[in-house]
């Protein structure tokens, strides 16, 4: 017999064979998961269903044990459409984590358009936190005026001691997830005050991050309004010359979500094909793992 841990259920390895899935199965955080070519072959047999996950044509398989018994218990099988819930998978590592976490913030840091906000809205539901943007919490403070705005009237370094400012504020608040501003990380106080909370750096390839500012335009970033050429070529003119000078400061996060290692993790080829929903989850695992490490891996 050949056994696999997991958590939850249990699967017979022959019946996955006479689906002709036998291979396709992937081990990702202590789940299976089957590729996306294989989601009509779902006969395949597994009891509660209310713990599988159905995404996006993909299907995550808890399970405690894995096995090539002929004999392993009998399966059901059933509807998995109707039976998935696509944030079950975040919500249960949520409630994992929080222990852990113990109330602090956490502090996404990354460079522009890396999907803080998107992603930092997701996490913040999945832990029961708040969400604050600090961009917005800046423009809030000034009146509300766009950030855009604000660098054009009164300079980087103005909007700089503000963006200070709002994360020596927000450092003492629990339970929130911070997105933070692209350039936060340059200034070595706001490290200070983010240390209060965990922070994640979310790393996304430039090529990525210059199609998601180019579909949106660079009029909003100001930083990268200065660059000539095409919306495309302007995002990722700015964003290079920025991420040379960035790159350490992002190494200083305590963990990283890296959307390479995602696909890498999923066996997902084309970047985009990975959801804001991954990378938050990705975001948890990584948590989890720093605080498992400071605290010396003692579960709380
Ligand atoms: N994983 C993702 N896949 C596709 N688009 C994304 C993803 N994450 C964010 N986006 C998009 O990229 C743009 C920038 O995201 P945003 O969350 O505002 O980034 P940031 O807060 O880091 O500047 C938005 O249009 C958002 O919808
Ligand atoms: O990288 C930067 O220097 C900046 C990023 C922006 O925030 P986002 O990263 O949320 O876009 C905003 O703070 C400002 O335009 C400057």
């Amino acid at each position: 017999m050949e056994a696999v841990s997991g958590t939850n259920l249990q699967l017979s390895l022959p019946s996955i064979r006479s689906q002709k899935i036998e291979g396709k199965i992937r081990r990702w955080n202590g789940l299976l998961r089957l590729s996306p070519r294989h989601r009509n072959d779902l006969g395949l047999k597994v009891t509660q269903l209310n713990e599988l996950q159905w995404r996006r044509g993909r299907v995550s398989v808890p399970v405690l044990h894995a096995c090539k018994d002929p004999h392993a218990p009998a399966l059901q099988s059933g509807n998995l459409h109707s039976s998935f819930d696509e944030n079950w998978l975040l919500k249960n590592k949520g409630e994992e984590v929080l222990p852990y976490l113990n109330e602090r913030c956490i502090f996404l840091v990354g460079m522009m358009g890396s999907g803080k906000t998107t992603v930092g809205e997701i996490l913040s539901e999945a832990l029961g936190y708040s969400f604050v943007d600090s961009d917005k919490y800046v423009e809030d403070a000034l009146g509300g005026s766009p950030v855009a705005q604000i660098f054009k009237q009164f300079g980087e370094s103005f909007f700089r001691d503000n963006e200070r400012e709002a994360l020596r504020k927000l450092s003492s608040i629990t339970r929130q997830v911070v997105s933070t501003g692209g350039g936060a990380v340059i200034c070595p106080i706001n490290w200070k005050y983010m240390r209060e909370g965990v922070t994640v750096y979310l790393d996304i390839p430039l090529d990525v991050l210059a199609r998601r500012i180019a579909a949106e335009g660079t009029d909003s970033r100001p930083i990268l309004d200065s660059e000539s050429g095409d919306a495309y070529t302007k995002a990722f003119t700015g964003l290079l010359s920025l991420s040379k000078k960035r790159a350490q400061a992002y190494a200083k996060a305590d963990a990283k979500a890296s959307l390479q290692h995602i696909a890498t993790k999923l066996g997902l080829e084309d970047l985009s094909d990975i959801t804001p929903t991954d990378i938050a989850l990705e975001v948890l695992v990584q948590i989890e793992d720093f605080l498992q490490c400071k605290n010396g891996i003692s579960v709380p």
